[in-house]
């Protein structure tokens, strides 16, 4: 079992360069809701860090953040200049292009995609539908597809950007166990072959844990960062291992603490929502 380790204010992970790093970031709505509060945190180049927290605490605030989408009311947020591609829960594909005409228009507007004849847009998009083995589907449509291949499709769409960093908001929180599983060896596949540095927003312990070189956890809201587990398990991982399971038992403990804790503070936000914002280790979403 690894020990929760204390976030690095450096900057440098290992030895290694941050890809994106946070510093002091804090995030208010409006006049005065604090969605986060002097956030410090870091990715390595080539880490992957899982994001957990309950609902609310603010992930998506601080993803939209590190993507450029909104700013932040204090702190820094320094990326280096990486290319940054951002990934949701849904895959928000048009309907009427096919998958590969999908990907074509992602490719055209990107900067390593401008330029390029359309021959050659089809040719890498090809290429990237055989990353995430939908070689054969290119010439459907979005509703022709299940759920799992069109969320490989909007990775695909997402690798088509040639991105350094992948934000990844809950990507497979609509997939059933089994499918999300797939996805987890294919994403950890291209994350290798890549070299991606990944911050990867969850509800599901287990697969945080699967996942992640690091594991995040926020505060409630305003969220900040309480936790930090460097995850040592061997890869590849299975979501269903003792090991596993074990490491997600400890975390899901402490942000059941955190959840109470905030329930006790402000009673408002007791009850089931904001429990259930968090799967428990045992379960699935
Ligand atoms: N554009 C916005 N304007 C005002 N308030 C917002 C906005 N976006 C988010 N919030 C509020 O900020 C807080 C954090 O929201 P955010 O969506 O970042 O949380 P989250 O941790 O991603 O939640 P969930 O896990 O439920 O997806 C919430 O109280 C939310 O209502």
């Amino acid at each position: 079992m690894t020990a929760p380790t204390k976030e690095l204010r450096s900057g440098r992970i290992d030895g290694r360069e941050p890809a994106v790093r946070l510093d002091a970031v804090s995030k208010v709505y409006g006049r005065e809701l604090l969605a986060l509060d002097r956030v410090t945190l870091s990715v390595a180049r080539g880490e992957f860090v899982c994001l957990l927290g309950a609902s609310g605490c603010g992930k998506s605030t601080l993803l939209n953040l590190v993507a450029g989408l909104d700013r932040a009311t204090a702190g820094t947020i320094d990326t280096g200049g990486a290319r940054i591609a951002m990934m949701f829960q849904e895959p928000a594909l048009f309907p009427w292009l096919t998958v590969s005409a999908n990907i074509e228009l992602a490719l055209r507007v990107t900067s390593t995609g401008a330029g390029t004849t359309r021959k050659q847009r089809r040719a890498r998009a090809a290429e990237l539908l055989e990353t995430v083995h939908l070689g054969d589907f290119g010439g459907k449509r979005p509703h022709e597809l299940s759920g799992g291949m069109r969320q490989r499709v909007a990775l695909a769409r997402a690798l088509a950007q040639d991105a350094d960093v992948l934000l990844m908001d809950e990507p497979f929180g609509a997939l059933d166990a089994m499918t999300r599983d797939l996805l987890h060896d294919e994403l950890e596949r291209i994350w290798r072959e890549r070299g991606l540095s990944v911050l990867f927003v969850t509800h599901n312990v287990r697969e945080a844990v699967r996942l992640g070189d690091r594991v995040v956890l926020l505060s409630s809201r305003p969220g900040t960062v309480i936790e930090d587990y460097k995850i040592t398990l061997d890869r590849p991982r299975r979501t269903d291992s003792g090991e596993v399971t074990g490491q997600a038992a400890t975390i899901t403990d402490r942000l059941k603490q955190e959840v109470l804790r905030h329930a006790r503070r402000a009673p408002a936000a007791s009850g089931p929502d904001a429990a259930t914002g968090t799967t428990p280790s045992g379960g699935e979403r």
